[in-house]
């Protein structure tokens, strides 16, 4: 899975810390995780801890997006077979299938093959009928993919909306607060155009506490964010945006566009969302190769955020102590979290909340001469906006602390990586559970 793998396990640590990204990664495909929480026995259908009885539904379609929901719709097929009817997911990692189509769009800007292939999407779900049992394949990365422009707001609109939220260091929550009411199907619109078709969504979370209504801005969720809200986030992170943009919230602020549906919508009564993996899939995964190889196990915590240069720090700090004192635990140890940074860009560069994480690491092992490697991923093999999962480093890695600063100063840590041979490469992996990091102390 990690391409030119050998390059980069040049010590038993960083071994290690490669072992356990994969390890995470395999332990959160979709391959896995919905083999596991959905099983179809006779008649019954299982999907976590509901069960469906099919014979009281006329047709089973397959409905969604995000980086993995291709691959949740194949695996959904291999459980199901024939008695799916069809459906359509949106993805920017397509994988075949039989009966469920899949249709490209871009992450992590919206793209017009991303608006097309939504529009198809909205489609099908108006056409589901009362009779109908909608899986909702939904995954991580879904906000960009499930474009649909609301109201007067373009495609350009919303793509340069997008960026300047991403840049701006709001949390996911706050970003798809404003995403949910630009939207003709974000924030429960989705389900509100399924109903009254039954709904369960088959839910992969890359959000920090699993809210269904925040990952991929909840298509199948009762959304209790409001225009006030996405007012307020642009405000709060100084966020200019389009003409168009502004003017739909101000006028849902002042009551002139519809709300997202809440939890009371009728929209609601049939659907339940059903989280299959999450963060700490991934971790748990980790944690038990690192233990395999002889490192005791320290999971901190699935729910890691903030900037990812200053989150770094405190994770070497925690390394440090472990080498110093042996607490909390002693050496050789693996310490693990999940969750998701930020980054709020100042420069203009490129690179994404692991690379900065890894560097920023990287700087601070150097500095205190801990041994000890740091890998951190994003869990769907894209880090940013870069071709690049994330990093390895080790205090090795930063020759010139002057260059890694100013790669950090400038957010253009990805060249910085590249040249240290420090850039961890997937590829698209097939899921989406966050990030992962990895302090292999020696
Ligand atoms: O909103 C999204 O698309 C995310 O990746 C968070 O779930």
């Amino acid at each position: 899975m990690i391409a030119d793998r050998d390059r980069l396990a040049t010590s038993d640590a960083r071994e290690t810390a490669l072992a356990c990204v994969e390890a995470g990664i395999e332990a959160g495909h979709p391959r896995t995780v919905v083999r596991e929480a959905v099983s179809l026995e006779g008649e019954t259908l299982r999907v976590a801890d509901a069960t469906y009885d099919l014979e009281a539904y006329a047709e089973i379609v397959v409905l969604g997006g995000g980086n993995a929901a291709a691959h949740v719709a194949a695996a959904l097929e291999e459980i199901l077979g024939d008695r799916i009817d069809g459906g359509v997911v949106v993805t920017d990692d397509p994988v075949e299938t039989e009966r469920v189509t899949v249709r490209e769009g871009d992450h992590p800007t919206p793209s017009e093959r991303g608006v097309a292939g939504t529009r198809a999407l909205l489609e099908a779900a108006a056409a589901a009928g009362e009779d109908a049992l909608v899986l909702a394949a939904i995954t991580g990365g879904g906000s960009a993919l499930m474009a649909a422009p609301a109201g007067d707001v373009s495609l350009a609109a919303l793509q340069s909306t997008t960026e300047a939220l991403l840049e701006s260091g709001a949390d996911i929550g706050e970003i798809n607060a404003v995403r949910k009411h630009l939207s003709a199907l974000k924030g429960g619109r989705l389900a509100r155009r399924a109903a009254p078709a039954t709904v369960a969504g088959v839910i992969l979370s890359d959000v920090v506490g699993n809210d269904p209504s925040v990952l991929a801005s909840g298509p199948a969720a009762p959304d209790e964010s409001t225009f006030t809200d996405a007012r307020s986030v642009l405000e709060r992170y100084g966020i200019d945006v389009p003409e168009a943009v502004r003017e739909r919230l101000e006028r849902g602020a002042a009551g002139e566009i519809d709300e997202t549906p809440g939890p009371a919508d009728p929209a609601f009564e049939r659907v339940s969302n059903h989280v299959v993996a999450d963060g700490m899939t991934v971790l748990e995964a980790a944690r038990d190769a690192a233990a395999e190889r002889g490192y005791e196990p320290l999971v901190l915590s699935s729910r890691v955020r903030g900037e990812a240069r200053e989150a770094a720090t405190t994770h070497v700090a925690i390394a440090e102590e472990i080498r110093a004192t042996g607490t909390p635990i002693e050496p050789p140890a693996a310490v693990l979290s999940g969750g998701e940074t930020t980054v709020t860009v100042r420069g203009d560069g490129a690179g994404g909340p692991n690379q900065e994480f890894a560097t920023s690491a990287a700087l601070s092992l150097a500095a205190s001469g801990t041994d000890a490697a740091v890998a951190a991923v994003d869990t769907d093999g894209i880090d940013g906006a870069t071709d690049a999962a994330g990093a390895l480093v080790d205090g090795a890695t930063v020759e010139d602390p002057d260059a890694a600063r100013a790669a950090l100063a400038d957010n253009d840590v990805c060249p910085y990586l590249e040249s240290g041979n420090g850039l961890v490469l997937t590829g698209p992996t097939g899921t989406n559970l966050n990030d992962l990091r990895v302090l292999v102390v020696q």
